[in-house]
């Protein structure tokens, strides 16, 4: 079964855009869950655009699907991961001034750092997943780092999607083919939607979990959280979609 994290970044960015506490993000994560999210995502940023460390220490209590907390593992991010015990971290290599995460991790470059963050995780019955590129060497050193599972950074799939999903869909599995045969977990995330998300999944049955956000959030102004939280579920357990026109 490919679970389903729900990414709430973009709610606390609505919130702080006029201060207080509306949306309330806590109550927006039970409510996801209440419709069938089978995980909340947050990716706190060392600027806070959005998610807020205070928000991730609120958020703790109220999660009972998985937490999965991305980000740069700073001084401050290890700090909050040690305070929070989440169930899955996830190593994203952004810069603090990216407007979105757009790469994955060098993992031959950064192996012995990663080394010890994942071993310090692991070490707190954390689970790690380090987000990559479908580059296949960086997939093996994530596998000789020790990692759980990798995320399939899906912004290239996403972009290429509407013009070639053949082609857009080839290195994704391979490289998940591969993760798999290293004993890998499989998540994929970014840019997902609910015009993309099926071929994903019908393409790469054993993902273990997606996490989407950016879409998500936006189709609910239209459609209503509820409502579109069944609806992304359902793209992860059909057939594949006859193509659109
Ligand atoms: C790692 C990834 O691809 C996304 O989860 C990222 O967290 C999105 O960040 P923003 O919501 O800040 O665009
Ligand atoms: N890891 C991907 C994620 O959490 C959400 O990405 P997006 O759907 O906001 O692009």
């Amino acid at each position: 079964m490919t679970k389903l994290s729900v990414n709430i970044n973009k709610v606390a960015t609505l919130r702080n855009s006029r201060g207080g506490n509306i949306p309330d993000v806590v109550q927006v994560a039970i409510d996801c869950q209440l419709f069938g999210a089978d995980g909340i995502t947050v990716h706190p940023r060392p600027d806070e655009r959005h998610i807020r460390y205070a928000d991730v220490i609120d958020l703790q209590p109220r999660i009972n699907t998985e937490f999965n907390i991305e980000g740069n593992p700073s001084p401050e991010f290890i700090s909050l991961i040690k305070r929070i015990r989440p169930t899955q971290v996830t190593l994203v290599p952004d810069a603090h001034d990216v407007l979105t995460s757009d790469t994955g991790w060098d993992t031959v470059e950064h192996k012995d750092f990663l080394t010890d963050v994942v071993n310090e995780f692991q070490s707190m019955g954390v689970r790690t997943s380090i987000f990559v590129d479908t580059n296949l060497e960086m997939i093996k050193m994530a596998s000789k780092i020790g990692a759980d599972r990798i995320e399939l950074f899906t912004g290239p799939y996403a972009m290429e999607y509407k013009s070639n999903r053949e082609k857009a869909i080839a290195p994704y599995i391979e490289a998940a083919t591969m993760a798999k045969k290293l004993g890998l977990g499989v998540n994929a995330g970014h840019d997902l939607n609910l015009e993309n998300l099926n071929y994903l999944y019908v393409n790469i049955p054993w993902l273990k979990e997606v996490s989407i956000g950016h879409s998500l959030i936006s189709d609910a102004l239209y459609m209503g959280l509820e409502k579109t939280i069944k609806a992304y579920k359902n793209c992860l357990n059909r057939p594949l979609d006859s193509p659109k026109p």
